[in-house]
């Protein structure tokens, strides 16, 4: 029956008498602006994107956790001039609390870890796949809402650590045949900026804020670069300084200008020596630019790229070691990343690594005639305890249309109950895929 305006309620089929109502406008039937319906084509790309997301996260012995969509505002509000923090999803609930939608979900995170305080035992490894919210003013089109991939590391100060995390992105893309021709991880290290910054003698306060400007330098032109940076009070002469820095392309130059003291240079070194033990150095470039955008980074920052250079950034973390004391925690060292469900897909489609996602259903089981519809949901209850999936037809219905909707659901096998069978306490079986029929009793049904 076509779903319309049925005011009347009730079976849409029969027309019965619609009582007097409101004259019901026709709802606006798609979602919200920014945000997707997932229909059942959709879904099962997106069941079996996080269903790799959460086996990849159990291969490397993670434990899942989730949070409110809904948080507090004063999770989000820092003030280092991120993209997140302008088009927070925030508003004022009928309590009158300041609530946001979470933009991300290492927050929520850090969060739960002080939440529970003593009785966790470090080191933590969780991960997350949750919904993430932005409210753009200009709509641009851009998507409001995606899914995110999280996995976290909390309580290990060693850069093994990072070394794990990336070693898991890896072992996910190869999962879905992606390889190192098609992407590969840019790494650095923000203590890269922070030598560079103290050198200048800029105070510790503005490091944040440098961070997320220098992110935006393949965005904006290099005269507002310079222009920000001079607002936030960074000189002219560091801020050569610090551009020269970024274009710094492998560790030895680095080590040159930073001399072999400092632990940015130790801590990339140490990475690169145990990417090696893990087998994917030919995934890992050094890249000095690399500062990604969130204000909470502090040690080694890394993003996935595609090696066409048409998608923007498939994946990023790093190291956020003072997050969970700027909550008001303990000084607990912690490392994650975040992989959205958008720029993947892209990457999939463009490389022709889509699933086939059919429906399927083991067994269409359908009625001969209304009087043994009850028989054919007692068959449907004998299949379904032994684990088989089973399509009840729950009308009677013309085997024409049967047959059709076989088809269309991929069912393997046609269980038909009919008058004559029935009284022997027998079935008709028809596979689908060969034609071939057979008359099984009901207790040797498997
Ligand atoms: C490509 C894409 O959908 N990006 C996207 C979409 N929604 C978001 C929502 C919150 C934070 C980041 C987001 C990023």
């Amino acid at each position: 029956a076509a779903i319309g305006n049925n005011a009347g309620g009730g079976r849409a089929g029969a027309l019965s008498p619609a009582p007097v109502t409101e004259d019901l406008q026709k709802i606006d039937v798609n979602p919200p602006k920014g945000t997707r319906d997932f229909p059942p084509e959709d879904m099962r790309l997106r069941s079996w994107l996080f269903f790799n997301f959460r086996e990849v996260s159990r291969l490397f012995g993670f434990e899942e956790v989730d949070f409110p969509v809904l948080e507090s505002e004063a999770l989000f509000v820092r003030k280092a001039g991120e993209e997140i923090r302008d088009q927070l999803y925030c508003f004022e609930d009928r309590g009158n609390r300041r609530v946001a939608l979470r933009p991300e979900l290492t927050p929520s995170l850090a969060r739960l870890v002080i939440q529970k305080g003593k009785s966790l035992s470090l080191p933590l490894k969780w991960f997350a796949v949750g919904q993430c919210w932005r409210y753009e003013r200009m709509t641009r089109g851009r998507r409001r809402e995606h899914y995110q991939w999280n996995m976290d590391i909390i309580g290990v100060p060693e850069v093994m650590a990072e070394a794990e995390l990336i070693s898991a992105i890896v072992t996910f893309f190869k999962r879905l045949g992606i390889t190192a021709s098609d992407v590969g991880f840019k790494v650095s290290s923000r203590k890269v900026l922070q030598e560079v910054l103290r050198r200048y003698s800029i105070p510790e306060a503005l490091f944040g804020k440098v961070c997320i400007i220098i992110d935006k330098i393949e965005k904006l032109p290099l005269a507002e670069i310079k222009k920000e940076l001079e607002s936030v009070g960074v000189l002219e002469e560091a801020i050569e300084q610090l551009l020269q820095v970024l274009s710094i392309k492998s560790l030895t130059e680095l080590e040159e200008i930073l001399g072999d003291s400092g632990e940015a240079v130790a801590d990339l070194k140490q990475l690169f020596s145990l990417v090696d033990k893990f087998g994917y150095s030919e995934w890992i470039q050094f890249d000095a630019s690399i500062v990604r955008g969130l204000a909470y980074y502090t040690g080694i920052v890394f993003e996935g790229f595609d090696r066409g250079g048409k998608l923007r950034a498939i994946c990023g973390g790093g190291r956020y070691d003072r997050l969970l004391s700027t909550f008001g925690g303990d000084d607990i060292p912690a490392c994650g990343f975040g992989f959205g469900d958008a720029v993947i897909i892209e990457l999939l489609k463009e490389k022709g690594l889509l699933p086939e996602l059919g429906l399927q259903v083991e067994n269409i089981v359908c009625a001969l005639d209304p009087g043994l519809q009850g028989a054919a949901a007692t068959v449907a209850t004998i299949l379904r305890e032994k684990g088989q999936s089973v399509d009840l037809v729950l009308e009677s219905k013309p085997l024409k249309w049967v047959f059709k909707r076989a088809s269309r659901i991929n069912a393997s096998r046609l269980i038909l109950v009919g008058d004559s069978e029935w009284q022997k306490g027998m079935v008709g079986v028809k596979i689908l895929s060969t034609g071939e029929q057979q008359e099984i009793k009901l207790d040797e049904l498997d």
